[in-house]
């Protein structure tokens, strides 16, 4: 970053590698010859791979840990099982954590290529899921990108699954406002994205760093379908009782929601029972069955579902 001129007018400005603070940029040659104002082909490539995708939901939060790979399991685990027609499928694209082959149980799967892409790893008939996990020699193995061969990868992800035609595919990121964020988003300007569900728990540091990230998304001109806020309440697991162990000081993710006029999704409750399922990648429907979890995610789904084709 410090080679970039302090009075650098831009790529795409006309006066491009042309311009005073210019000279001496070592990326004038490219700009002067207006390569860089060429949109980014993988753009057009994303488009058209996930044209056969019904609804793309980009899964967000502002802090790490506060449940965005958990709840995006639940979802997709949910909709997939309540809707056995649909087709439904996960991308994790949290290059340097990702959680999703645990979470859904694939853990140690193989992903194959063929002449159509990358197949992704099944979970269901009606589920499949793709992430850097299972390109790694072993689940230990740290991830040391740039921001350059990140968003390289996250193009190879959006443009090369072969996903066949999907009804729902949900968008697992990392936290906060990253390079991986920005790809995604420019990746699928053209690709009709659905929105982005935010994930928060109830304290405020927690709701300060989603407040961002919906700024986030007002400025990319993503929907924001609505926020979901985990960890609501503590559900007991000798006597199955609820209570706030993290109170909403400031009225919670609900509050905050009708403050900045987005959809309140609804809360999910802290069940160690939960955690356990994803350390062990347990489906948590069948597990959790007749749990207050699960009865919470179903007015959840239904606010996702309402927002989509
Ligand atoms: N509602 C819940 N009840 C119990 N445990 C939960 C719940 N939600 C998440 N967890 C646990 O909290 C931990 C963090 O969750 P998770 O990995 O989903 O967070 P994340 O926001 O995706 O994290 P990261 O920012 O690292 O990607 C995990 O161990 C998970 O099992």
């Amino acid at each position: 970053m410090s080679e970039i001129p302090e009075h650098c007018p831009g790529v795409t400005s006309d006066t491009a590698g042309k311009a005073s603070a210019c000279a001496g940029c070592p990326n004038q040659t490219v700009c002067s010859s207006g390569e860089a104002k060429k949109p980014d082909p993988g753009i057009g490539l994303v488009r058209d791979r996930l044209s056969q995708v019904r609804n793309k939901i980009l899964i967000l939060s502002g802090k790490g840990g506060v449940g965005k790979s958990t709840v995006t399991a639940l979802l997709s685990r949910f909709v997939a099982r309540s809707n056995p027609e649909k087709n439904v499928a996960v991308l994790d694209i949290d290059i340097c954590g990702p959680s999703q082959p645990r979470v859904l149980g694939v853990l140690g799967e193989q992903v194959h290529q063929s002449g159509s892409g990358w197949s992704p790893v099944y979970v269901e008939d009606n589920l499949s899921v793709m992430s850097i996990g299972f390109l790694l020699g072993s689940p230990d193995d740290a991830v040391i990108w740039r921001g350059p061969k990140k968003n390289g990868m996250i193009r190879q992800f959006l443009s090369e699954v072969d996903w066949g035609s999907l009804d729902y595919l949900f968008i697992d990121t990392p936290p906060g406002t990253s390079d991986e964020h920005l790809s995604a988003v420019t990746y699928l300007s053209e690709a009709d994205l659905t929105g982005a569900i935010l994930v928060t728990t109830p304290q405020e540091v927690a709701l300060l760093d989603v407040r961002k990230e919906i700024d986030f998304c007002f400025k990319v001109k993503i929907k924001v379908l609505g926020v979901v806020e985990n960890m609501s309440t503590f559900v007991c697991p000798t006597c199955r009782k609820s209570s706030e162990i993290f109170p909403a000081s400031t009225g919670g993710a609900r509050r905050m929601c009708e403050e900045l006029g987005v959809p309140f999704l609804g809360g999910l409750p802290l069940d160690p029972a939960l955690a356990k399922c994803c350390d062990d990648g347990e489906d948590f429907l069948a597990v959790l069955e007749g749990s207050r979890v699960v009865d919470d995610l179903k007015d959840v789904v239904t606010g996702v579902l309402k927002c989509c084709k």
